[in-house]
């Protein structure tokens, strides 16, 4: 079978809303071939996923296909799904880079960087976590009528991300029902001055810097109210060590930034969440420079 890997990704960094997307080193691995019909089986996260058409990773396939104007092969899909579902790591992102790649391989059309976001972007408006899951590493994204502009910045290798997962999910869409259409010119300015700071901070490693650079006011403010124990889970990170503690793209997950204390700083946000009733776990993970990759698979 044809094997595509694509990383989880966490997004906003705090004070980046929409822009800032850092590639994970978890993966959803998605073996695929030829079939008489649609058939997904799912092995790991995801129990609950679609198995037929309305999985986003086919819908992505189709209009792939549809864009390409190519007549969609049917196909069995594996889904090995490491990335939790619905809780801000990027997992709808890993599904439709992952649909729009079986496309390409499959079809034997090859298609530039662009043209593939300008489809998945038709699936999830935002660049965020698109462009890391395609291309990797640490990438500042913006989105110019249909076209996604980004670069791609060297992260410091001695940070990891410690990230909280409660044990519930909430969707995109709905995380960004809480956010306001309009903001303060004094809200907008801080946030443009904390991104810059970020990005700063992070290039000449003065991370001394970062708690105060990822404070946001456009998005996290309006999301904690979703979140029970928001606030507790920030402060217990940064009580053991924590550079910067934010919230991982559209939540509920909470990531951190930390060069030691890993374990503690874990179990510390885990605790936190439980403290407020809600059951978690925590990962520890790198930023991952590699985005999608297509593979010969001999599993099933
Ligand atoms: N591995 C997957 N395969 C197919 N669809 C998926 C997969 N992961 C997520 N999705 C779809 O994306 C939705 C979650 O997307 P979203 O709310 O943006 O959260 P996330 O932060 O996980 O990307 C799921 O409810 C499901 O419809
Ligand atoms: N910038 C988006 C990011 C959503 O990321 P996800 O991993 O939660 O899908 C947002 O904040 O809405």
């Amino acid at each position: 079978m044809l094997g595509i890997s694509v990383p989880a990704s966490t997004s906003n960094l705090g004070c980046g809303f929409d822009a800032f997307g850092l590639a994970l080193n978890l993966r959803n691995e998605f073996l695929v071939e030829e079939w008489e019909s649609f058939r997904v089986y799912i092995e790991g996260e995801g129990e609950h996923l679609p198995r037929d058409e309305n999985n986003l990773f086919i819908k992505a396939y189709l209009k792939a296909c549809q864009r390409l104007r190519v007549e969609a092969k049917p196909l069995k899909v594996v889904q090995k799904n490491r990335v939790p579902t619905a809780r801000g790591l990027g997992s709808s992102a890993t599904a439709i880079i992952g649909g729009i790649t079986a496309c390409e391989i499959i079809h034997g059309k090859s298609m530039s960087h662009q043209e593939k976001l300008r489809i998945a972007l038709s699936l999830e408006p935002h660049p965020d976590n698109l462009t890391p899951a395609l291309v990797g590493g640490f990438v500042i994204s913006l989105l110019d009528e249909d076209k996604v502009i980004y670069t791609k910045l060297d992260f410091p290798e001695d940070i990891k991300l410690v990230v909280a997962v409660p044990d519930f999910e909430l969707s995109t869409h709905e995380a960004r029902k809480v956010l306001k259409q309009m903001v303060s010119l004094s809200d907008a300015v801080g946030n443009v001055q904390r991104a810059s700071l970020m990005i700063a901070s992070l290039c000449q490693k003065r991370y001394e810097l970062l708690k105060e650079a990822v404070k946001d006011r456009l998005h996290q403010p309006h999301r904690a109210k979703l979140i029970p124990g928001f606030y507790r889970v920030l402060e217990r990170a940064y009580e053991e060590g924590a550079l910067a503690v934010f919230l991982s793209g559209a939540g509920p997950s909470i990531a951190s930034f930390s060069t030691e204390n890993f374990e503690s700083i874990g179990k510390a946000m885990v605790k936190a969440f439980e403290e407020e009733g809600v059951s978690a776990r925590y990962l520890v993970l790198d930023v991952s420079n590699e985005g999608t990759k297509v593979y010969q698979s001999f599993d099933s």
